[in-house]
């Protein structure tokens, strides 16, 4: 009696909370087999990106196709470029129970929210310690221009308005913790009993049907 179908896993925040490094922490060892949705985007390949590991990346047109054929779970447009979630993957890893990371900002993790029933996802919003720190990981990054850094801070105020929407908040201090954490909310949501009640009673009914042959 125990819950066989995958979990959504929404981790959300501010650009430069953290998200990729907790998560690449997760899946360094990753002993519950979780699976991360690659994300299609706009923005332009950074060094080091692998496309079709980090990103599927692609043109605006090529984007707005997949917008017009409703191929993504959401999209978002964020600081002049369209990132977005392509659904059947997604589909097809949870239906074979395993469990999806998605890596988004918030008004994509808030459209998800309305998509999805409650007991099939999570929502677990990753803070800073301070925003004094999460502009400093910005700046020491170096991947964005100090005017882009501008505009990810100010879309990260309002982000952090949005952190009330979401089943958790996981400040990342540090890394080894948040990760913890994370690894602790997810194993917890799969023990709760709307993930397995409708199991349960198709599994008495099938078992009462059984008995009466
Ligand atoms: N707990 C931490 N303490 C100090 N630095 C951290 C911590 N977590 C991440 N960092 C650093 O902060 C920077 C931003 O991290 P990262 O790129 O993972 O953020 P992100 O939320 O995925 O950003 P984006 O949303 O823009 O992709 C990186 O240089 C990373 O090494
Ligand atoms: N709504 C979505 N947001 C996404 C998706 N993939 C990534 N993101 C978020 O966009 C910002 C900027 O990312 P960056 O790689 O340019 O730093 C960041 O918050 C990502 O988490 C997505 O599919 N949908």
């Amino acid at each position: 009696m125990s819950d066989t179908r995958g979990l959504l896993i929404v981790l959300s925040g501010p650009s430069g909370v953290g998200k990729g490094t907790v998560r690449a922490a997760i899946f360094e060892d990753n002993p519950y087999g979780y699976v991360y949705s690659v994300s299609a985007t706009t923005r332009q390949q950074r060094p080091g990106e692998i496309d079709g590991k980090d990103y599927h990346f692609m043109s605006r047109e090529a984007f707005e196709a997949l917008i017009e054929q409703e191929a993504l779970l959401e999209y978002a447009q964020y600081v002049g470029n369209y990132y977005g979630t392509p659904m059947a993957k997604i589909e097809e890893d949870l239906a074979a129970g395993h469990d999806v990371f998605l890596e988004i900002e918030v008004q994509g993790a808030l459209k998800v929210r309305e998509r999805v029933n409650r007991e099939d996802a999570v929502f677990i919003f990753l803070a800073p310690p301070n925003l004094t720190e999460l502009e400093g990981r910005l700046v020491e990054r170096g991947t964005d221009a100090q005017s882009v850094i501008y505009e990810r801070m100010q879309r990260a105020c309002e982000e952090i308005d949005m952190m009330q929407y979401y089943d958790y908040v996981v400040v990342n201090d540090q890394v080894p913790k948040a990760v913890a954490k994370i690894n602790a909310i997810i194993q917890s949501e799969h023990l709760k009993v709307e993930r397995v009640v409708d199991r349960i009673h198709a599994e008495i009914h099938q078992y009462l049907q059984g008995g009466n042959d």
